[in-house]
């Protein structure tokens, strides 16, 4: 018997310490690395990190190659790079390749060096947990001898990185927790479950409205968290006015079930959102904002979409959505798509070219 956290625990805790700003350690089978978020790395702990440093022991700031392209630096490692620090660098500096905030004021942070020498596998486990703690996607790593005694010795986590890989693309299996009525504007038969993941991360939510047959296909909506669109009536994207059209439908054929999925911002959470919305207002359009930040267009996993949709006992739906992508995810998973039900509400003067972008590029159904 052991109360030792097992692999997945160690990995929430390992997110919970990179947002705090505290390193974490990772270990593969010939080398292991020291890893920080880049963006909550504080300058005292940058100081104490280069006062440990042993020689040959250089640091690298991983990067995604999304970062790396509007960094015009090499990304040896294919979907990332590790770029090596000038002896000079300070937390601006590493701030400033993280963040593409002033890379139009500043464009000129370079040339960069990018490492091509050695295994990038931890590094790439440390961008991934930057992601999925909702971080800008960049770790500083930095090599340790003798992982486990540093690790122990600091009070650092400790993560075994043959065991984490194969998890980052896996999802923690999903609880209901609580569930009780709820009248609505859209439905006085609604009903409200929440569903727990297993390992720490966020709750999702499921609207059932009447009592939907289980052997026929339901009425069905995933909906991604967009605090802006949802709740604050922002003209930017169509969010708010798909979630209330949604419920109407549902409420209107008395039955239907809405997933509350909190991906907000297509999944890199509302900071990185203002961070993309603030380079739209540089210009660019929404997908070039999160390839600058060093995000894919999308980094929602629908597939818990499906897993609540099992879990509740719904193996077809009818889907309202214009996003062939949730569709293709859907039939993926076993869960049969019988009909897309278009939802095309709220197109606005705001949010006219955000459409455009996400059909031209994303294959948005119009
Ligand atoms: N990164 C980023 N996320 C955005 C932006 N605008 C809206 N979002 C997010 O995009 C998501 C919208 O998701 P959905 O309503 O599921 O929309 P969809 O993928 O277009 O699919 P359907 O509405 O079903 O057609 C929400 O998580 C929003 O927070 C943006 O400019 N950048
Ligand atoms: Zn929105």
């Amino acid at each position: 018997m052991t109360l030792n956290p097992d692999i997945h625990e160690l990995l929430a805790r390992a997110r919970a310490d990179l947002r705090m700003g505290l390193p974490v350690i990772l270990s593969g089978n010939e080398s292991a690395v020291l890893a920080c978020a880049a963006e909550t790395l504080s300058r005292d702990r940058l100081g104490d990190l280069n006062a440990m440093r042993v020689a040959g022991a250089d640091p690298v700031l991983a990067i995604t190659a999304r970062r790396a392209e509007t960094l015009k630096v090499r990304a040896y490692d294919g979907d990332l790079a590790r770029v090596l620090l000038p002896a000079d660098a300070d937390n601006a500096w590493i701030q400033a390749v993280a963040d593409p905030a002033d890379d139009l004021s500043n464009p000129m942070k370079g040339p960069l060096q990018s490492m091509r020498d050695g295994g990038a596998d931890l590094h790439r486990l440390a961008i991934a947990l930057t992601k999925s703690a909702r971080l800008l996607p960049a770790a500083l790593c930095l090599p340790v001898a003798a992982p486990r005694d540093f690790a122990a010795s600091h009070g650092l986590t400790l993560i075994d990185g043959a065991q984490a890989a194969p998890l980052l693309d896996e999802r923690s299996p999903l609880h209901p927790v609580a569930a009780a009525r709820l009248p609505m504007a859209a439905s006085e038969a609604g009903r409200l479950h929440i569903y727990r993941p297993e390992d720490g991360g966020e709750e999702h939510y499921a609207v059932e409205i009447g009592r939907p047959d289980r052997s026929a296909p339901v009425l069905a909506r995933l909906h991604s968290a967009c605090f802006t669109g949802d709740l604050l009536g922002s003209l930017k994207c169509d969010c708010g006015p798909q979630l209330r059209a949604a419920l109407a439908q549902m409420g209107a054929e008395g039955a239907g079930v809405l997933l509350y999925l909190n991906q907000e911002g297509r999944g890199i959470g509302l900071v990185n959102k203002m961070r993309a919305y603030s380079l739209q207002d540089q210009g660019f359009d929404t997908v070039e904002a999160n390839h600058r930040l060093g995000f894919e267009d999308d980094e929602r996993d629908f597939r818990l979409g499906s897993d609540i949709l099992r879990a509740m006992g719904f193996s077809s739906v009818r889907l309202l959505t214009n996003n062939p992508a949730k569709i293709a995810m859907m039939e993926s998973t076993g869960i049969t798509v019988t009909e897309r039900v278009p939802l095309k509400v709220g197109e606005t003067a705001h949010n006219r070219a955000y459409l455009a972008t996400k059909a031209r590029k994303s294959g948005h159904l119009l």
